[in-house]
C-alpha cells in the first residue's frame, strides 16, 4: 500500500513515520512539504539516518489524489480543507489530523477557529475518527476527521458514562494538562524553554477550540446539548496529556455499577486500559497508542472523578490516525501500533 504524509516535517508527521515504517502493509511511504521540497528527510531529522531515506516532495493535490492509497494530512488548520476539494474525487482515502472536518456546524468552526470553515459538502462526508466508539462508520469512510488530542483523552474517559446516561453533563468540569509537543514544532513565547520550564501554565480558559468538539460528541451520545467547562494547562514535559473530569452522577449509581460500565465498554478494545484502584500517569503511555483510565465515584458528594492519560502525539494524533487507517483498510487494528510504552 502506498502512503503519503502531507506536513511530514512537523511533529505529527515524524510520529507517523516512526510508526508507519514498521507497518507490515505499507510498501511505500512518501513525505510532502510546502516549504522544503527536495530536502532529504534525514537532514531535517538526523535521528532517522539510515532508517528512513525519503526526500521531501512538493504538495501537488492532483498527484496525491491519483498515486496513493492513503494520505495523512498533518498540517495547520485550513490545509486539508483546501486539499480535500481535489482529493475527494481521487482514489486515496484521507485522514486529516487537523480540526478542519471535526465540527459539523461551519459557524461553530468559524467562531472557535477564527477562520473560514471547510465546505459543508466535504464536512458531511467526514467521519469522526474516535476509533473505539465509531468503528463501523470508520470502516466505511473515505475521509476521517481525526479527533483532537484533548478530546481523545476526554471522550474516551467519559464515553462509558455518557453512553449509559449516568452523568449530568451540565455539571461537567474538565481540567486537562498537556506537554509542549501539543503545540507543534514551531517555538513560541508560550513554549519557549525559559517560559515553560519549572512552571505550570493555564491557557485559553473557556476559549479553547476543543470545547465545541467535546460538546458535539457528548450531545451525540446523550441526546442533549450542554455547554461544558474545559480548562487546558501546559506542563513542562514534551509528551503526554492528563484529563481529569468531574461530574454529578445519577443518585442510583454505585461503585459496582461504575466498574461494570467501564468493563463492558472496554473489554474488547486493545488500546484502552482501565483500572479503578490506581491513578494513571502520562509516563505509563509514553510513546504508545494506549489510553489509561481510572474512575472514582465519591458517594459523599455524588460526583465522579475520571482520569484519562494519553500520549498526545500517538493516541492523540498519529497513533489514532493509523488505528483508523487499519480499520478503514480492514487490517488488524493493532498493526504497527502494538508496542510497549517507553519507560522510564
Ligand atoms: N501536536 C499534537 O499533539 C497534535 C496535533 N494535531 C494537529 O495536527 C496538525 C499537525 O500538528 P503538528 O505536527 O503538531 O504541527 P507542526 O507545526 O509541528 O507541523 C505542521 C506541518 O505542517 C506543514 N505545513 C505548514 N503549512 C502547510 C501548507 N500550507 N501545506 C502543507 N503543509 C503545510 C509544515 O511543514 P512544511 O513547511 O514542511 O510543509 C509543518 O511542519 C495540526 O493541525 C495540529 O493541530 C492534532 C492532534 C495532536
Ligand atoms: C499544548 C498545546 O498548545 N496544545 C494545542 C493542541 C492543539 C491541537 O492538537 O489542535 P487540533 O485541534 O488542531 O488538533 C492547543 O492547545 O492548541
Amino acid at each position: 500500500m502506498k502512503v503519503a504524509i502531507v506536513g511530514a516535517t512537523g511533529y505529527g508527521g515524524i510520529e507517523l513515520i516512526r510508526l508507519l515504517r514498521q507497518h507490515r502493509h505499507v510498501s511505500e511511504l512518501s513525505v510532502f512539504s510546502s516549504s522544503q521540497a527536495g530536502t532529504n528527510y534525514d537532514d531535517i531529522y538526523p535521528h532517522v539516518q539510515d532508517i528512513y531515506q525519503g526526500v521531501l516532495k512538493s504538495v501537488d493535490a492532483h498527484q496525491l489524489a491519483d498515486e496513493y492509497d492513503v494520505i495523512f494530512v498533518s498540517a495547520p488548520p485550513g490545509v486539508a480543507a483546501e486539499l480535500m476539494e481535489y482529493l475527494i474525487d481521487g482514489q486515496a482515502k484521507v485522514i486529516d489530523l487537523s480540526g478542519d472536518f471535526r465540527l459539523l456546524d461551519g459557524s461553530i468552526y468559524e467562531d472557535w477557529y477564527g477562520r473560514p470553515a471547510a465546505k459543508s459538502s466535504l464536512v458531511e462526508k467526514a467521519v469522526y475518527g474516535l476509533s473505539e466508539w465509531n468503528r463501523e462508520e470508520i470502516e466505511k469512510a473515505k475521509l476521517i476527521a481525526n479527533p483532537g488530542c484533548y478530546p481523545t483523552a476526554v471522550l474516551l474517559g467519559l464515553a462509558p458514562l455518557a453512553n449509559d446516561n449516568v452523568i449530568d453533563t451540565s455539571t461537567l468540569i474538565i481540567d486537562a494538562k498537556s506537554g509542549t509537543t501539543g503545540a507543534g514544532k514551531n517555538p513560541s513565547e508560550m513554549t519557549h524553554f525559559a517560559e515553560m520550564n519549572d512552571s505550570l501554565k493555564v491557557y485559553k480558559v473557556n476559549q479553547h477550540k476543543h470545547t465545541p468538539e467535546i460538546e458535539q460528541q457528548l450531545e451525540q451520545w446523550i441526546g442533549t446539548k450542554e455547554p461544558i467547562t474545559f480548562t487546558p494547562h501546559l506542563v513542562p514535559m514534551s509528551r503526554g496529556i492528563m484529563a481529569t473530569m468531574y461530574a454529578k452522577v445519577s443518585d442510583s449509581l454505585t461503585k459496582t455499577k461504575v466498574e461494570q460500565i467501564y468493563r463492558d465498554a472496554y473489554e474488547k478494545t486493545p488500546f484502552v486500559r482501565i483500572n479503578s484502584s490506581r491513578y494513571p500517569a502520562t509516563k505509563e503511555v509514553y510513546g504508545s497508542n494506549f489510553t489509561n483510565i481510572s474512575y472514582h465515584l465519591d458517594e459523599r458528594t455524588g460526583r465522579i472523578t475520571v482520569i484519562s492519560v494519553i500520549d498526545n502525539l500517538v493516541k492523540g494524533a498519529a497513533g489514532q490516525a493509523i488505528q483508523n487507517m487499519n480499520l478503514m483498510q480492514g487490517f488488524e487494528e493493532t498493526e504497527g501500533l502494538w508496542a510497549m510504552p517507553v519507560y522510564p
